[in-house]
């Protein structure tokens, strides 16, 4: 997978060399491009930003920089054509991202994330884009932050280790909070005791069958407290 960052923060993303996407970028599985948008601004002082027209307080993000940059980034840049990239902008006004949307986009060839600031970007830079590739903006939660770097950092983690040979045991993907629907059952390890509290006596019994059944019943009373939301009508449905 080609994942193209743009953002005027590159260095938000030192980060992800480390560690899981590290190796997945040197072993080639991951194709992490991280760009400055200001290379695409051709002024002295390589200005992004303007203010808004009809007034208000902060500052937009202008259109031209970002449709230079689009155009080279996402569009057919000469390479082999592969399938239209994805072209994704954190944002408040976006579709909420769940593990859903985290496996398909860990389907897709090229992702492209385009990281705003300020109050926005401007309008007309989403319009254009779905020319280019299938645009879509999406939000982590019902909150704001300054920027989309740190939604980005995010999604890419949440996507990137879904890729086929990123995360070395498949197994330990199956597993977890949201993959089944479900939050996932608590986890224990060495010591059997520990500062006078000790691991529920199922997990020690060797039998799986009890196991699987008591974890099953703590992923729904969990979700059940913490996330009813989550549970269908029925909460004793299969999920
Ligand atoms: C594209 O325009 C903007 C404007 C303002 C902030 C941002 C950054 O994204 C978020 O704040 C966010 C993402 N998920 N939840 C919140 C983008």
């Amino acid at each position: 997978m080609r994942i193209d960052v743009l953002s005027i923060f590159p260095s938000y993303f030192d980060g992800l060399t480390l560690s899981l996407l590290g190796k997945a970028q040197e072993s080639g599985l991951i194709d992490l491009r991280v760009r400055d948008l200001r290379d695409w601004t051709s002024d002295r002082h390589r200005t992004v930003d303007d203010t808004p027209y009809g007034g208000g307080a902060g500052m937009v993000m202008k259109p031209e920089p970002w449709g230079l940059a689009l155009d080279e980034i996402a569009g057919s840049s000469g390479e082999a054509p592969t399938e239209r990239p994805t072209i994704i902008f954190p944002s408040p006004a976006g579709e909420v991202f769940t593990q859903k949307t985290a496996r398909a986009l860990a389907t897709r060839e090229h992702l492209v994330f385009g990281c705003g600031r300020y109050e926005g970007i401007d309008e007309r830079v989403f319009e254009y884009a779905s020319d280019l590739g299938e645009v879509r903006l999406i939000s982590l939660g019902d909150y704001v932050l300054n920027g989309g770097e740190v939604a980005t950092m995010a999604m890419i983690e949440a996507i990137g280790r879904l890729i086929p040979g990123v995360v070395g045991n498949p197994e330990s993907l199956v597993e977890e909070s949201h993959e089944d629907g479900l939050l996932e059952y608590p986890s224990y390890t060495k010591p059997a005791s520990w500062r006078e509290r000790s691991v529920p006596d199922v997990l020690l019994s060797g039998n799986h069958g009890a196991i699987a059944s008591w974890r099953r019943e703590q992923q729904i009373e969990r979700t059940k407290r913490r996330r009813p939301d989550l549970l269908p009508g029925d909460e004793t449905a299969p999920v």
